[in-house]
């Protein structure tokens, strides 16, 4: 099927489904969107990136991630939502036609290629990517630990076996290896948004310390804001607030990489729900979750736009 007409958006998809989708997706879109292979997985996936650009070179841009934890499915499925949402409302909505002026966004949908070809053939709980090393029995390190900032802190461990294994050295891991190779060589991005399930929450650096980051009020207001956007389209309820005081202390995380790396406004988000169905959050709350996503995402982006 060459279009994406046929494709659905309410339901969960494999990795081949996802890969087909986004060639059809920028084929479809190709005055807008663009995919990029930023680099490889340790069992050789590609890892794709979508750019969304109206023109311009090296503009101020927006990253966002889905499926880093690769059980984590209601994350890849809103970020497919939301790239159909970003080339529909271009033209249409004003907020993010003038976010699309003025800055490029970046969306990587599938973080974690390997452990989500994992959750649909053995283990739909599988969390870590799938790296292997000599004489070490257990697979897998957690790519929300590996990064360089915070890293073999509290709140990681270095035991193989361990489902928040950081891995043997920051950046050890070709998945988070070719994420910060294409953000440092880009040099221009703005925000970072980084995308969890579940919990329903919006935080913000630091999660290796307890100490506030320099802009943490412009942070809790921003915060605070999405979630009210998010709120008034289903009526959900999320916290905010910095990672190690609302939820827990974790090193070696994306966003304390990427503050510390000069990106201002970055943020992580736990999507739906709190419990009920966790991982297995049921195909009829894509789209819901997406819908209300979407406004949270907006207003951040929105106010990278204007700050
Ligand atoms: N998605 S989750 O269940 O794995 N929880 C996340 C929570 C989290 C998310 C972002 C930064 C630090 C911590 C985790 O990595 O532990
Ligand atoms: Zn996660």
């Amino acid at each position: 099927e060459r279009s994406t007409s046929s494709f659905s958006y309410s339901s969960y998809h494999t990795l081949e489904e996802i890969y087909s989708w986004i060639d059809n997706f920028v084929t479809e879109y190709s005055d807008i969107v663009s995919k990029i292979r930023i680099g490889h997985s340790f069992e050789n996936r590609s890892i794709l990136v979508l750019k969304f650009s109206t023109g311009g070179s090296q503009r101020r841009a927006i990253w966002i991630d889905t499926g880093i934890h690769s059980r984590e499915w209601i994350t890849h499925a809103t970020g497919i939502w939301t790239a159909k949402k970003i080339v529909s409302e271009y033209g249409k909505d004003s907020t993010l036609t003038n976010i699309l002026n003025a800055m490029d966004i970046f969306m990587e949908i599938v973080t974690n290629p390997d452990g989500f070809a994992f959750t649909h053939s053995m283990n739909r709980l599988w969390r870590k990517n799938k790296s292997t090393r000599p004489g070490v029995f257990c697979i897998g390190v957690d790519l929300n630990r590996n990064w360089k900032s915070g890293f073999g802190g509290n709140g990681s461990n270095d035991n193989p076996c361990s489902e928040t294994y950081r891995g043997p050295s920051p950046q050890s891991e070709p998945e988070v290896a070719a994420i910060v190779d294409f953000i440092t060589a880009h040099g221009n991005i703005k925000a970072l948004i980084s995308i969890h399930s579940y919990s329903q929450m919006i935080m913000y650096p630091y999660g290796h310390s307890l100490e506030p980051v320099p802009n943490q009020k412009e942070l809790y207001n921003l915060a605070k804001d999405a979630v009210q956007a998010l709120y008034e389209v289903h009526g959900i309820e999320y916290i905010y607030g910095s990672i190690s005081t609302t939820l827990y202390v974790a090193s070696g995380i994306t966003v304390d990489w990427a503050y510390d790396s000069g990106i201002k406004y970055s943020f992580t988000f736990e999507l739906r729900d709190t419990g009920s169905y966790g991982f297995l959050l049921p195909a009829s709350q894509i789209v819901p979750t997406a819908q209300e996503t979407w406004l949270a995402l907006r207003a951040i982006m929105e106010h990278t736009l204007n700050h």
